[in-house]
């Protein structure tokens, strides 16, 4: 490979400007209409396991392979706590986490908010800000909580600390989940997949659960 980065003065009009348009609200934040609804009657009790959605999901299913097996608890409101161990599997650099598996273990907990509003969702937008470092082996202990519900959208935030659950910040994210129907699943997955799943007793009966909501 050739070339090095130089530094290489800016061309002439693109210097930044001295003062910055006003802030732009992201997609992922709650608009001011946005409400905080109960938990639903339904939703798993604080302090239980939310339970994996899927089997063979990446983030959460105990019998995929080479998945992230996460296990997320309830809180007592509208947010959940996950753990997740960053294994020499899971590197992107020497000895450090790949960021698109923290952005992951980061959505699957997101994702699992929606269990306590008894709503099947799936993820619109997901923002991640990688604030510091993640050594494989460390335990990334991730709060998440919703923010906010309009319509078919649910707003999220969550970040994800190394060294304890109150140690420093490494990964912080916001996104926003938009409710779907149960549709969504059987119309867009791969047939055989669909099959297995609805074969199945158990998760059949969890996502008929589901066919009230939207
Ligand atoms: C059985 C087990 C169950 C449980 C299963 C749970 C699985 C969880 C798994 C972990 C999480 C995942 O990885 S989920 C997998 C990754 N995500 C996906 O594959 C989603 C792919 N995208 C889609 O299918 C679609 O784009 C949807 C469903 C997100 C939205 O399509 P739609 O239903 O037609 O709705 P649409 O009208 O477009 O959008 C509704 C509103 O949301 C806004 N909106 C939509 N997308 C965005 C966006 N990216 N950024 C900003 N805003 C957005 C729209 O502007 C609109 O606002 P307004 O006009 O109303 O104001």
């Amino acid at each position: 490979m050739t070339g090095s980065i130089t530094s290489q003065p800016a061309p002439k009009g693109s210097e930044q400007p001295a003062e910055r348009p006003a802030a732009q609200l992201s997609p992922t934040t709650p608009p001011q209409e946005a409400v905080l609804p109960p938990r639903a009657p339904e939703a798993p009790a604080p302090g239980t396991l939310v339970g994996s959605h899927y089997d063979h999901c990446f983030g959460c299913g105990p019998q995929h392979p080479a998945g992230l097996r996460m296990t997320v608890v309830a809180g007592e409101g509208l947010d959940v706590t996950a753990e997740f161990t960053v294994g020499a599997g899971h590197q992107g650099g020497p000895g450090l986490a790949h960021g698109g598996l923290l952005t992951t273990a980061m959505d699957e907990t997101l994702g699992s908010l929606n269990w306590l509003l008894h709503a099947a969702a799936v993820t619109g937008r997901l923002e991640t800000d990688f604030v510091r470092p993640v050594p494989v082996d460390s335990v990334l202990h991730i709060r998440a909580r919703i923010t906010g519900v309009h319509g078919r959208k649910i707003y999220s935030a969550a970040e994800g600390r190394i060294g304890g659950p109150d140690g420093p910040v490494a990964i912080r994210a916001q996104a926003l989940f938009i409710q779907v129907k149960l549709e969504h699943f059987t119309q867009h997955g791969r047939p055989e997949d669909i099959k297995k799943a609805l074969d199945d007793p158990d998760l059949f009966k969890r996502a008929r659960a589901f066919e009230v909501n939207p």
